[in-house]
């Protein structure tokens, strides 16, 4: 059976850090995802199924086949505190390949978050472990596992499709309430700079609008709404 397991890629924490330094910047996912002229945004539908908290991180990646999709227990060897783990499961939402000890796994490894294109359960173990994941969809009926005790086919750590968007390994992962925005690494200085002024603009916008600024006044000092 397939079973291709790279290492974590080489990551500098420092492109890394002003984006998680934006936690508290409102709708982050959408201003990222301007940042990148509207591209490298999941699908509508992955959204937040646990803690409600923000996922910040870069991306080890995991791929799982069709019609066989295994839980990723070997992710937990490879990732390291403020890592998201991301997974591609092809949009299966019948099978969940994520649980609640898997969320606990994850977070005594020091993960901050998993995003998922398929299906999680246990959410209620997540939320009480306060572990954010952002899923397709989430039920009862989980992989085989458990039961078959086999762990592949399994690809960890190469270039998957998640929501709809390429994301490798090491690709920065920016989740909230909204969506998913997924920066390239190459990308991560240029990105973080247009971002952090559209969110200082949006910023300030607000403060006018709380005052009763016009949209003129707005467009005349901002640019745009
Ligand atoms: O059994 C599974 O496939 C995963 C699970 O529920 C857990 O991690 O708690
Ligand atoms: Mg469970």
């Amino acid at each position: 059976m397939k079973k291709i397991i790279n290492p974590r890629p080489n990551i500098d924490e420092n492109l890394i850090k002003p984006f998680r330094e934006m936690e508290d910047v409102l709708s982050l996912s959408c201003v990222v995802g301007d940042a990148m002229e509207r591209n490298n945004v999941m699908h509508h539908d992955m959204k937040p199924k646990a803690a409600d908290k923000k996922i910040i991180g870069p991306a080890i990646t995991v791929k799982l086949t069709p019609g066989d999709i295994v839980d990723c227990l070997e992710v937990f060897e490879i990732v390291k505190p403020g890592d998201v783990i991301v997974i591609d499961a092809f949009g299966e939402t019948e099978t969940s390949i994520w649980g609640g000890l898997m969320s606990g796994l994850a977070r005594n490894a020091g993960v901050v978050g998993a995003v998922i294109d398929g299906s999680c359960r246990d959410t209620d173990e997540a939320k009480m472990l306060g572990f954010p994941i952002t899923a397709k969809a989430s039920g009862p009926r989980a992989a085989h596992t458990a039961y078959s005790g086999r762990k592949e086919p399994i690809e960890i750590n190469v270039p998957i499709v998640c929501g709809g968007v390429l994301v490798k390994p090491g690709d920065l992962i920016i989740a909230d309430e909204i969506g998913v925005a997924v920066v390239p690494y190459e990308d991560l200085e240029k990105v973080y700079k247009i971002a952090r002024e559209q969110a200082d603009k949006e910023i300030a916008a607000r403060e006018e609008i709380l005052k009763g600024a016009t949209v003129d006044e707005l467009l005349a000092k901002f640019g745009r709404i």
